[in-house]
């Protein structure tokens, strides 16, 4: 491929996050990056950032080598209809829709042209993110590119697309299970003494320590949680109480809820 400025189609919450986490990683110069939303406001955003903010879609693809199209499900086949003059067979299409499968891609946008499924969450815009990447059959140069730069906006795995549903559930929605844990954490700090401040922080680094552990060991986590429950302790007590009142039961519960939407909606 021989064009690697890249495009992004939408710049909400996922699009943007995208743009920010590029721009950071210094992947590709700001003005490289050529962006569509029809919200002025979002593309305003853009531009302070000094990324190229195109007139409509199709511009960006004419621009873009590679291009990500981050809009809802239900605005992805407007989009690809109105892109399709411009799709020629050296783009690469990356697709971050949830629950848009490889093959109805392909009936929209054609044959000819390489198309990827990739699975962020929002931590992207700090190059956090996990990114889950289906190639299914891409040409290696393509797939190396598009490894490469999701690379630089956090780690990847490349899994079956099969998998891309289970794959949204723990990774793009699982940064709002951990939110929300952080969330009633906090609520319970304050209840026992900390300021809302306080308690952010010192729950968030907790967690950030706690997911250090996790992936610099790869120990399982309840090795870890031995380490901390003292017998007849504290750390013991509420872990108990916790799961008497349904803590992993109800997280699994809500992961299992979660991807039978996903199923239920084909979306
Ligand atoms: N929000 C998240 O954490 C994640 C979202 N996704 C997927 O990313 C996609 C976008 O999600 P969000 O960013 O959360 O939604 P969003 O609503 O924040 O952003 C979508 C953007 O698309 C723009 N848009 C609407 N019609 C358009 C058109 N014709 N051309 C160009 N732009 C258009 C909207 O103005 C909006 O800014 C969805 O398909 C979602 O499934 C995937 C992983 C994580
Ligand atoms: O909630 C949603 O439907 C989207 C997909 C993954 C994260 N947000």
């Amino acid at each position: 491929m021989e064009n690697k400025k890249i495009g992004i189609i939408g710049t909400g919450n996922m699009g943007g996050a995208i743009a920010v986490g590029l721009v950071k990683s210094g992947f590709i110069s700001a003005s490289d990056i050529f962006v569509f939303d029809p919200k002025e406001k979002n593309l305003n955003e853009m531009r302070e950032m000094g990324v190229t903010a195109c007139k409509n879609n199709k511009e960006v693809v004419q621009n873009a080598g590679v291009f990500i199209v981050a809009v809802k499900p239900y605005h992805i086949e407007g989009v690809v209809n109105e892109i399709k003059p411009a799709l020629t067979s050296d783009k690469i299409f990356i697709s971050i829709v949830a629950g848009v499968g490889i093959e109805e891609l392909t009936k929209m946008a054609g044959e000819n042209i390489s198309i990827f499924r990739v699975m962020p969450n929002t931590a992207i815009a700090l190059q956090e993110s996990l990114t889950c990447i289906s190639t299914n059959g891409n040409k290696t140069e393509d797939k190396d590119f598009v490894i490469e730069l999701f690379d630089k906006l956090g780690k990847t795995v490349e899994i079956p697309e099969e998998l891309m549903a289970a794959a949204t559930v723990l990774s793009s929605c699982g940064i709002a299970y951990a939110l929300r844990y952080i969330r009633a954490a906090m609520q319970g700090g304050i209840e026992i003494g900390f300021g809302a401040d306080m308690a952010q922080f010192i729950t968030a680094q907790t967690v950030k320590g706690a997911t250090e552990l996790i992936l610099q060991t790869g120990h399982h986590p309840e090795r870890e949680i031995d380490k901390v429950t003292t017998p007849r302790g504290v750390t013991i007590t509420g872990l108990n109480e916790m799961e008497h009142k349904g803590f992993s039961s109800s997280l699994i519960q809500g992961v299992l809820a979660s991807y039978k939407k996903i199923d239920n909606s084909g979306k």
